[in-house]
């Protein structure tokens, strides 16, 4: 075969294996390398280099390059080759060595100084080539090659702009998604900086991530009339998120008024909710006004509200959608402007599934959905929390607690906490009343964080492995307290320096490591 029908040949074949490359689902930057290899197996171009535009900043980025050079960011008219991108059109430089110094950028000289594996000593030639979508530039190729002539330089850049023709919408859609990335990126550093900043509301005690977002929301919803729905499993606080929602809104100064759906029976819930006239049922000797009038420009909360029947269900939807019901009995309508917040821990879209709970209702009530999430997500909370009842149980039983030891801190953080805070509260206000030195000890707290399921400890435990426990618990508290002093500590456990010897030598403590404790901290 003749050398320019060799050539084009070759080159088909090339942009075949570039279309497949392309086209074979490769994210742009390994199809560009993958392009780049095949390239330099013509041994004619190397040190391929791949820009994209950003065109927010108005910048070129590299996005696959064969050299390994600092990484850049340029303006887009900058140095030589930001100038040929600008002008739209292709330009071969026949010999790098005369372009002046002065007209190449910092990026550009590192480029060019990178020694090609192939041909280290060769002059070389530039290739640059604009990649256009439309009209509108999205990026840039750069190659070198072996010092060409000006006519082998030409029937390049006519082979590279069948190359840039394919690659031009690989590269558009890499802008576009960079920019959306970009985008997306900012908006979640705001967000992450607005929750970071929001208000933690009065009473509400944790600053783990998951409970500064919860209290983002608060924040959020607080002073709108939205429906709120608070989930989460129980115990973890739902009741005080729908307290926090109240009082950071404008209907603070209004009533709250609770009502646990759980609690009341079928037969009464309905009258409790809506009131019933004068002998609407017998035992109606008065009229009853129910919880909707009683929390009229204030703010109604309905926790468990899974519990209720489907017949209140249908009831409860017609005041949530026109504010308006009657009383059991009663055949007036009657109005009330009530902000409604939900709670629930059951599984909603399952008891719909099973025909337990109305879809229209739950749209209804769904509107602003807040999750709290379970106190073993939130560990980072679980001391602030204890402490914070610490010192409540400790001003209520006027009994001066003001510290848990470090054993009994490491029992509840190895907890799992299914009763999550309500179960932490009912624990820390139990060892407060128990607490006899003002201290919180391991055996203050109740058997169940003291198995080895709650615990982690693989061994059953015996009398003499809790004794050994409680031994070492204390000796350690005396040590702290008398910082590490040995004879100190005995004296405050009415033991002997010898005894305190012996057993500290046989439960492996070591004592010098409290030298520096200031017997106050945990
Ligand atoms: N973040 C918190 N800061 C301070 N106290 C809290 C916090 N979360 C919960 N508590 C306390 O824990 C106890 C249980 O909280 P709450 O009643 O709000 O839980 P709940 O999720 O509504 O429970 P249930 O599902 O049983 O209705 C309450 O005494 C509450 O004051």
């Amino acid at each position: 075969m003749h050398a320019p029908a060799c050539r084009v040949v070759g080159e088909l074949t090339l942009l075949h294996e570039i279309s497949d490359t392309l086209s074979d689902g490769f994210e742009l930057r390994a199809a560009a390398l993958r392009m780049f290899s095949h390239l330099r197996a013509t041994k004619l171009l190397s040190r391929g280099l791949l820009l994209v535009l950003n065109r927010e900043t108005g910048r070129l980025l590299p996005e696959a390059s064969e050299c390994a050079f600092p990484p850049f960011n340029a303006c887009v008219d900058e140095g030589l080759v930001g100038g040929i991108l600008s002008e739209g059109r292709a330009r071969a430089i026949i010999d790098v060595a005369h372009i002046p110094a002065d007209t190449l950028c910092k990026w550009e000289r590192a480029y060019l100084s990178t020694v090609p594996d192939d041909a280290p000593d060769e002059p070389a030639s530039l290739l640059v080539m604009p990649i256009q979508h439309g009209d509108e530039l999205v990026g840039g190729l750069c190659f070198t090659r072996p010092l060409g002539t000006e006519g082998q330089l030409e029937a390049d850049l006519r082979f590279l702009a069948l190359v840039v023709g394919q690659v031009g919408l690989a590269v558009r859609f890499r802008q576009l998604a960079q920019e959306r990335l970009d985008t997306l990126r900012q908006e979640n550093e705001r967000l992450q900086d607005q929750i970071k900043r929001s208000f933690v509301p009065e009473g509400m005690i944790g600053k783990s991530s998951s409970m500064r977002m919860v209290y983002f929301h608060v924040d959020q919803v607080a002073d709108s009339k939205t429906t709120v729905l608070i989930r989460g499993e129980t115990g973890v606080g739902k009741e005080r998120v729908a307290q926090a929602i109240w009082q950071g809104g404008s209907r603070k100064t209004k009533p709250f008024v609770r009502v646990n759906c759980a609690a009341l029976p079928e037969s009464i819930i309905e009258s409790e909710l809506f009131g019933h006239e004068k002998g609407a049922f017998t035992g109606a000797l008065a009229l009853r006004r129910g919880r909707f009038e009683l929390a009229h420009t204030g703010t109604l909360f309905l926790d468990e509200i899974g519990e209720i029947s489907m017949s209140t269900q249908a009831k409860l939807l017609r005041v949530l959608q026109e504010g308006v019901f009657e009383r059991v009995g009663g055949t007036q309508p009657i109005k009330v402007d009530v902000r409604v917040i939900t709670a629930t821990n059951r599984n909603l879209e399952e008891m719909i599934d099973e025909g337990k709970f109305r879809l229209d209702l739950y749209y209804r009530i769904n509107v602003f959905p807040i999750y709290v999430p379970p106190l073993r997500e939130r560990r980072s909370d679980l001391l602030e929390l204890a402490d914070h009842f610490l010192e409540k149980y400790s001003q209520q039983n006027r009994k001066r607690v003001v510290r848990i030891s470090t054993p009994a801190i490491d029992m509840l953080m190895a907890y799992h906490w299914p009763g999550n805070v309500r179960e932490l509260e009912n624990i820390i206000e139990r060892a407060v009343l128990l607490a006899t030195d003002g201290v919180i000890h391991g055996y203050h707290l109740p058997p169940t964080l003291q198995t080895p399921d709650s615990t982690g400890t693989a061994s059953p435990q015996t009398l003499h492995d809790a004794l050994a426990s409680v031994e070492r618990e204390m000796i350690i508290d005396a040590l702290k307290a008398n910082r590490g002093i040995m004879a100190k500590a005995a004296r405050q456990l009415g033991i002997t320096e010898r005894t305190m010897g012996l057993r500290v030598k046989s439960l492996d403590i070591e004592p010098r490591r409290f030298r520096d404790s200031t017997g106050s901290s945990s």
